[in-house]
């Protein structure tokens, strides 16, 4: 029979000795849990002896609960309501206190300080994943269970270049800014402020959303008139790397419109000239969300409509993308699905990438972001595609989907010869250098960043650049340590992956292995 606790009681067990915590009207015992809360120590102290649900259901689904805690942490119910917390969920200015940028020194650190400033919604917003979060959390953990193979007594002393090429553009380094929609969400110069951090670090390559707060003009303008700070990288100049995330509209016309705008028509014969007259040097079609994925924490929190001040107006304001308003419904208020309710669900091989191809100039390379088989990429590849993205939308779209880094693998095994014709990304759980490593040594060409950068976000351009460079440095160290001082000299033997190997499909069939059975048609 669990226990009926009253208030009083619970507001006394707020400290490290004693920590329990009230969710959804049960309270939870987690002093033993909370020095090994993946989300650290104080941010469960600042719910100690409180009604945590809103702070919980922001980025935990209640599974979490109930599939991680012993059952004897569960302590009882709540006697009597208690108080409503005091932060409004639908802040949308970054008020609260920040732990200051110098004290951050890796992506995790990023991602707890985000934790402590950003209002609720944006937490939910950009920290949710699909259902129980599992293929956002294997994203991550497949890297861990990948070790490297590190040669020593190598001269190491060279300093290391990370220039490469993305897509014929020359960029600084081959980590590149995924695509993520909303930036005002987070901050109000949002893309914008993100270009201007690429451009300081002498052209990082930036890949726009079509849901973005600003369009990709308004982008590559704020990268252009930017100037470089003294002693800093030269870098690449007047060429911008920024490339157009595509979500193709229900209403085709609205498609076409936008490309056009952003795109020479196709009478220039001089490629050089009409690369430069191009505002946008790729297009990334993302395929991995024809429909929203069901992200709960996002749900749970309430939208800010109507908005509660023009910042929180221009919050959802989306240039590029069928303008919608996001208004909650009986499955929720994620902002994500909201938002995303323009995206056409028809997209095919047959159709969508021909008319693509019509579209755009010869002179815009076409990427396909969400690749998630090894079958898909093959057929990427034959569809005349440029390069994919192995990505799974950061584990947003569907849950149990797999890692991305087990894809590269799964591609290195069944189609090794998509490297060699189209160039292969990566993103999803990027939070260490040693993760960049591994997906280079996998024949990644780039590998993208999207939650890191926005959390940095949180800070403006300079906690943009800060993630970046710590991501950077970390690459650089892993790089020497394992006895390479150049982008080329990468290679796949670098790795140990036996401890995934028997993970990772061994055939482009779509056949299972073994279970045959197929249901009769009725
Ligand atoms: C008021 C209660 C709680 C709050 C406010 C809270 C908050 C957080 C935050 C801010 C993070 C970092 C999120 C991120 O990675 O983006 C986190 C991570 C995490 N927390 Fe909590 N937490 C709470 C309770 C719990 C409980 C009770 C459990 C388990 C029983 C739990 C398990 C985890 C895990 C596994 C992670 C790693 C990130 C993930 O979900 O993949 N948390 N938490
Ligand atoms: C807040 C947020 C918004 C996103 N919006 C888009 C989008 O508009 N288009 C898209 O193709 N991918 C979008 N993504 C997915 C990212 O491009 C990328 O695939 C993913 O974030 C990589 O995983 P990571 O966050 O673990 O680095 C979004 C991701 C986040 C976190």
């Amino acid at each position: 029979m669990p226990q009926t606790i009253s208030p009083l009681e619970l507001s006394s067990h707020n400290t490290l000795g004693s920590l329990w915590i009230a969710i959804d009207g049960q309270v939870y015992d987690l002093t033993e849990f909370a020095p090994n809360h993946p989300g650290g120590l104080s941010v469960l102290l600042q719910h100690a002896g409180k009604d945590g649900t809103a702070a919980y259901n922001a980025v935990h689904s209640p599974s979490l609960l109930q599939s991680t805690l012993p059952v004897s942490k569960h302590i009882g119910r709540i006697s009597s309501p208690l108080p409503a917390p005091s932060t409004s969920t639908s802040r949308l200015s970054l008020t609260a206190p920040k732990p200051p940028l110098s004290s951050l020194i890796s992506v995790n650190d990023f991602r707890l300080a985000a934790h402590t400033f950003l209002p609720p919604k944006t937490l939910a917003f950009i920290s949710s994943a699909a259902t129980d979060c599992i293929t956002h959390r294997r994203n991550s953990t497949a890297y861990s269970d990948i070790t490297l193979r590190p040669r020593v007594l190598v001269d190491v002393s060279a300093p290391v270049s990370l220039k490469t090429t993305i897509l014929g553009q020359q960029v600084s380094s081959p980590i590149f800014v995924a695509p993520t929609s909303l930036g005002k969400t987070v901050h109000p110069e949002g893309e914008r402020e993100i270009a201007r951090a690429c451009k300081e670090l002498g052209g990082i390559a930036q890949v726009i959303s079509t849901s973005a707060s600003f369009s990709v003009s308004d982008v590559v303008q704020a990268a252009l008139d930017h100037p470089i700070p003294a002693g800093g990288e030269t870098g690449t100049g007047a060429n911008v790397p920024v490339f157009l995330q595509l979500y193709v509209d229900k209403h085709a016309p609205n498609t076409e419109a936008l490309l056009a705008s952003l795109t020479s028509p196709d009478h220039l014969n001089d490629d050089n000239q009409q690369q430069s007259a191009n505002k946008i040097k790729a297009v990334f079609l993302t395929v991995d969300a024809p429909v929203p994925g069901k992200r709960e924490a996002d749900e749970r929190v309430p939208t800010d409509n109507p908005p509660s001040s023009p910042a929180a107006a221009a919050a959802t304001t989306t240039p590029m993308a069928t303008q919608l308003t996001p208004t909650s419904d009986s499955s929720g208020s994620a902002l994500g699905r909201l938002m995303a309710s323009y995206i056409s669900p028809s997209l095919t091989w047959q159709t969508t990438l021909p008319w693509l191809r019509r579209l755009l100039p010869r002179s815009v390379p076409l990427v396909i972001k969400g690749i998630q088989t090894a079958a898909d990429a093959v057929l990427a590849a034959r569809a005349g595609a440029d390069g994919i993205v192995v990505s799974n939308h950061g584990g947003r779209s569907l849950d149990t989907s797999p890692a991305t880094i087990l894809v590269l693998l799964e591609l290195q095994r069944c189609a090794p010869w998509v490297f060699e014709r189209v160039e292969v990304f990566v993103d999803g759980g990027i939070t260490r250098g040693t993760d960049v490593f591994k997906a280079l040594c996998l024949g990644a060409r780039g590998v993208g960043v999207g939650r890191a950068v926005l959390y940095g976000l949180g800070y403006g351009r300079e906690g943009v650049k800060r993630v970046l460079e710590i991501l950077n440095a970390e690459l650089v160290t892993t790089m020497k340590m394992c006895g390479v001082t150049s982008l080329d000299e990468i290679h796949a033997g670098l790795l140990n992956t036996r401890a995934v190997d028997h993970l990772v499909p061994n055939s482009l069939s779509e056949e299972h292995p073994y279970a045959k059975w197929r249901r009769a048609k009725l």
